[in-house]
C-alpha cells in the first residue's frame, strides 16, 4: 500500500531467494546487530515481497517474513507476553498516510474520533511490569509472543522509575534507547575498557540491555506508549476498568501522573489531533526539527485515538490495524570504501576523507566522507575495500559511521596514515587524538590569509589571491596581524603598481574598524564559522573580554558545549601572539550590542526592557534568496549581522522555532519549508522596513 520504492521479485525462484535474504538480514540484525543490509534496502526488499505475494498468493511460503513480528528472525524468550507485542506497518508520505486512513474508515464504517500522534523512537521495546507500584520486571519483545527477561537492567532506565507514584499493578511498554549523549558517553566508556565502539544508538540500547555481568554500568533511557492492566490484576478492579475506558492520549497522561516517561515527554511531544490533515503539521515540524534532537527518531507513530477505535479496529499476526508508523527518509545507507585521501586543513589539521562508491541517501548522491581522525580510523578498524554505514544527516558533512564486518571478504587493505604533512610534506604532530601539521595555521598560510581578506571577514578590497600567494611568498606577512603592519613598498613588490599598493594601504586602514565578530572570524579560531564567531562577539563584546573567559564563560554562548569550549581555549591561547599584534596595530573594535532605544537615565533594569522593545527581539530569523532593496548590497554574512543589531538571532535553517524567513528572489526549498510549518515569510522590502532604523 506504499508507494516507496520496492525491489519486487521477478519470478519464483528470485522471490524464494529474496525470503532468505531477508531472514539472514533480519537474524543478524536482531542478534548481533551486524546486519549486512542497511535498513533502507532492508525495507525495499520486505516491501518487494509484500507485493509479489499480493500478485501471487499461490507463490507466498507459510511463513513469509511479511507476516511475522521482526520478520520471523528475533529469538523468543521465557516469558509470554500479556497481549502479543507488535510490529508498525509503514507509510512513508501523506498519500499512504491517507490510504491508510481510508482503509481504517472503511474498516469502522465511519472515520476514527481522532488520532494520537507521537515520535517514533529507534531503539527497541521492551515491557515492564510493576506490582503493587514496584518495577519488578523487565521483558524485551522478542518473537512478539515471547520474550527474554531482563530484569537484570532494572535500575539502569532513566524514565522508568523503580517506584510508581501509586501502588498500582500495571505493564507499561515503551522503547529502549541510548540518547545522543549517553552514546557518546557508553563508547567513551567502551573504549576505556577496551571494548569495541558500538556503530548507532539502537545498537547500544539492545547491547547494553541484554549485557549482564559488565564492569561497568551504561545508562539507558525509556520513552513509554503502552498502559496495560498488570497481566495478574482482575479485568473488574478499579484500575483496570479505568485504563480500559481511556484513550491514547489520557493513557500517556496518566502514565506521567504515575512518574513514568513517555513519548509526550521528548522535545517534540506528542499531539491529539482531529484528522489526519492535522498530523500531517505535526509531522512536518518533527521532520524539520529531527537532526536537532537529542535522541534518534525514525519516524511518526499515527494511532487512533479512542479505545472503541481501537477495538473495532483489531490487529493482524504482525502489527495492529489502528495504528501505523509515518517512516522518514533513512539517513544511513551502506556502501563500500574505494580510496581514503588526506588533506591539511585551514588550521594545520590533516583531514582523512573516504572516496565512497557513491550512494543515495535521503535524496542526495553521496561520494564522499569525513573520517574524522587517524585515531577513528583505528578505532573503528576500517579498512579499503570494507563496506561501511555512512550518514548524512541535516547540516552535517556525511561521515562513516562503521563497517559491516560481516561483509569482509578477505580482500580489505589497511589504510595507510599519512607520514608527511599532506599540505606542505612537513612532520607531523600526532601525539593527539587530530593530527597536525608541525607548522600549524602557516602550513597553508595562503589560504588563512584569503580567507582572513575575504568579504564577511576583514574585507579588504584588492588583496586578490595572487598578490596574497606573493606576500606570503615574500615573508611580508606571516599571520593575519601582517596585513595591518603592511609597507607600501610591501605592496608595491607584490601587486607591481604603486597605484594599487596605496588603493590596498587605504582598504587596510578602513579594515581596522571592523567589529569584533569580523576580525574574530579572521583568525580562524577552529570550530568557529561566521555565525559562531558573531555569537561570542555579540556575548563577550570585546576582544579582551573574549580572552579573559574561562571553560565555563564560554560555555554561555549558545552551542558552545565542553569540547568546544575547551577547543575554543586552546585556539585562544594559539591564537594570543596574533590578537596582541593586532592590537597594537589598531584593530581592537567592540561588538555593537543591539541598539537600545532606553531613555537617558532610565533605571539599571531598563537596558532588559530596551532590548526587548528592539523589533527582533526574541525572534530567530533566517535569510534565503538574493536580496532586493534596501539590503540588496549587503552579503548573507551583512543580513545577518543587521538580524542581530535588530535584536534578533540569525538563524541559518528553517525549523518550527524560525520566527521569521526574509525569502529574497530565488529562495527555494528553505521557503517552501517555512510554509509548510506556518512561519512567517517576508519579502526583503518589507524586512527592510521592519528594521529601518539598524540598517545603517
Ligand atoms: N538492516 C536490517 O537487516 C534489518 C533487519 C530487520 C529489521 N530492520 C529494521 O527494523 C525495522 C523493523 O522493526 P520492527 O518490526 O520492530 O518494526 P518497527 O520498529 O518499524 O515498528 C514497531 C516498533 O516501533 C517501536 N516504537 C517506537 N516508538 C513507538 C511509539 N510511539 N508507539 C508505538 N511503537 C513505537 C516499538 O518498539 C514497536 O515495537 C525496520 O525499520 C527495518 O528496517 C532492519
Ligand atoms: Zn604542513
Amino acid at each position: 500500500m506504499e508507494t516507496a520504492s520496492a525491489d519486487v521479485p521477478a519470478d519464483r525462484a528470485a522471490y524464494l531467494a529474496a525470503v532468505e535474504q531477508v531472514r539472514a538480514a533480519a537474524a543478524a540484525y536482531y542478534g548481533d546487530g551486524t546486519s549486512a543490509l542497511d535498513d533502507d534496502t532492508f525495507d525495499r526488499l520486505m516491501r518487494g515481497l509484500a507485493a509479489y505475494e499480493d500478485a501471487h498468493p499461490g507463490d507466498a511460503v507459510a511463513d513469509s517474513p511479511t507476516g511475522l513480528v521482526a520478520a520471523g528472525a528475533a529469538g523468543g524468550g521465557d516469558v509470554t507476553h500479556s497481549v502479543p507485542m507488535l510490529s508498525l506497518d509503514n507509510v512513508f508520505d501523506q498519500d499512504g498516510l491517507e490510504r491508510w486512513g481510508a482503509g481504517l474508515a472503511r474498516r469502522l464504517g465511519r472515520e476514527p474520533q481522532g488520532y494520537h500522534v507521537g515520535p517514533k523512537i529507534d531503539g527497541l521495546a521492551v515491557a515492564a511490569y510493576y506490582t503493587g507500584g514496584k518495577l519488578t520486571r523487565l521483558v524485551t519483545r522478542g518473537n512478539g509472543i515471547t520474550g527474554e527477561d531482563v530484569s537484570h537492567a532494572i535500575g539502569t532506565v532513566d524514565g522508568l522509575p523503580e517506584s510508581l507514584r501509586e501502588p498500582l499493578s500495571i505493564e507499561v511498554r515503551g522503547e529502549i534507547v541510548l540518547t545522543n549523549e549517553q552514546f557518546e558517553e557508553a563508547n567513551r566508556i567502551r573504549a576505556e575498557y577496551g571494548e569495541p565502539v558500538f556503530s548507532n544508538p539502537r545498537n547500544a540500547a539492545a547491547g547494553t540491555l541484554r549485557a549482564t555481568g559488565r564492569a561497568y554500568t551504561i545508562p539507558l533511557s525509556c520513552y513509554a506508549y503502552t498502559l496495560l492492566p498488570g497481566p495478574d490484576a482482575p479485568d473488574d478492579d478499579a484500575n483496570s476498568r479505568d485504563l480500559a475506558g481511556r484513550t491514547h492520549s489520557s493513557l500517556m497522561d496518566r502514565l506521567g501522573s504515575l512518574g513514568v516517561r513517555t513519548v509526550a515527554d521528548t522535545p517534540v511531544g506528542a499531539r491529539t489531533v482531529a484528522d489526519l490533515a492535522a498530523a500531517r503539521d505535526y509531522i512536518a515540524e518533527v521532520a524539520a526539527g529531527r537532526e536537532a534532537l537529542p535522541l534518534g527518531i525514525d519516524g511518526i507513530v499515527v494511532k487512533a485515538d479512542h479505545p472503541e477505535d481501537q477495538a473495532a479496529a483489531g490487529a493482524g499476526s504482525r502489527a495492529p490495524r489502528w495504528a501505523v508508523a509515518y517512516k522518514f527518509p533513512a539517513v544511513e545507507k551502506t556502501t563500500r570504501i574505494v580510496a581514503v585521501t588526506w588533506a591539511t586543513g585551514r588550521t594545520g589539521f590533516l583531514a582523512p576523507r573516504a572516496q565512497l562508491e557513491p550512494v543515495d541517501i535521503a535524496g542526495v548522491t553521496v561520494a564522499f566522507a569525513t573520517l574524522h581522525s587517524p585515531g577513528m580510523i583505528t578505532k573503528l578498524d576500517l579498512h579499503i575495500g570494507d563496506t561501511v554505514t555512512v550518514r548524512r544527516a541535516g547540516d552535517v558533512i556525511p561521515y562513516v559511521v562503521g563497517p559491516v564486518t560481516a561483509l569482509r571478504t578477505g580482500a580489505e587493505t589497511p589504510i595507510a596514515l599519512p607520514e608527511q604533512c599532506p599540505g606542505c610534506g612537513g612532520e607531523i604532530d600526532s601525539s593527539q587524538e587530530r593530527w597536525r601539521c608541525v607548522r600549524g595555521r602557516a602550513c597553508d598560510l595562503t589560504r588563512s590569509v584569503e580567507y582572513a581578506v575575504g568579504r564577511d571577514q576583514l574585507d579588504i578590497e584588492g588583496l586578490g589571491p595572487k598578490i596574497v600567494v606573493r606576500l606570503v611568498a615574500d615573508g611580508a606577512v606571516a599571520d593575519v596581524a601582517d596585513l595591518f603592519t603592511l609597507t607600501r613598498e610591501q605592496l608595491v613588490a607584490a601587486t607591481g603598481s604603486e597605484k594599487n599598493a596605496d588603493k590596498i594601504l587605504v582598504h587596510i586602514e578602513a579594515a581596522k574598524e571592523r567589529p569584533l565578530n569580523r576580525v574574530f572570524c579572521a583568525l580562524g579560531v577552529r570550530g568557529t564559522g561566521r555565525s559562531m564567531s558573531r555569537r561570542i562577539a555579540r556575548h563577550f563584546g570585546t576582544m579582551a573580554a573574549i580572552q579573559a573567559a574561562d571553560i565555563v564563560a564560554l560555555q554561555e554562548v549558545e552551542g558552545v558545549g565542553p569540547e568546544k569550549a575547551a577547543m575554543l581555549l586552546a585556539e585562544l591561547a594559539e591564537l594570543a601572539p596574533v590578537i596582541v599584534k593586532l592590537a597594537a596595530a589598531g584593530v581592537d573594535r567592540p561588538e555593537p550590542q543591539p541598539v537600545t532605544t532606553a531613555p537617558v537615565g532610565a533605571d539599571a533594569d531598563a537596558g532588559e526592557d530596551a532590548a526587548e522593545a528592539l523589533p527582533l527581539a526574541g525572534m530567530t530569523v533566517v535569510a534565503t534568496g538574493s536580496m532586493t532593496g534596501p539590503l540588496a548590497e549587503l552579503s548573507r554574512n551583512g543580513v545577518n549581522e543587521l538580524i542581530e543589531r535588530a535584536g534578533g538571532r540569525a538563524g541559518s535553517s528553517v525549523s518550527k522555532s524560525t520566527s521569521l524567513l526574509v525569502a529574497g528572489a530565488g529562495a527555494g526549498s528553505k521557503k517552501t519549508k517555512a510554509e509548510s510549518l506556518g512561519v512567517r515569510v517576508v519579502e526583503p522590502e518589507e524586512f527592510a522596513e521592519m528594521v529601518a532604523a539598524y540598517l545603517a
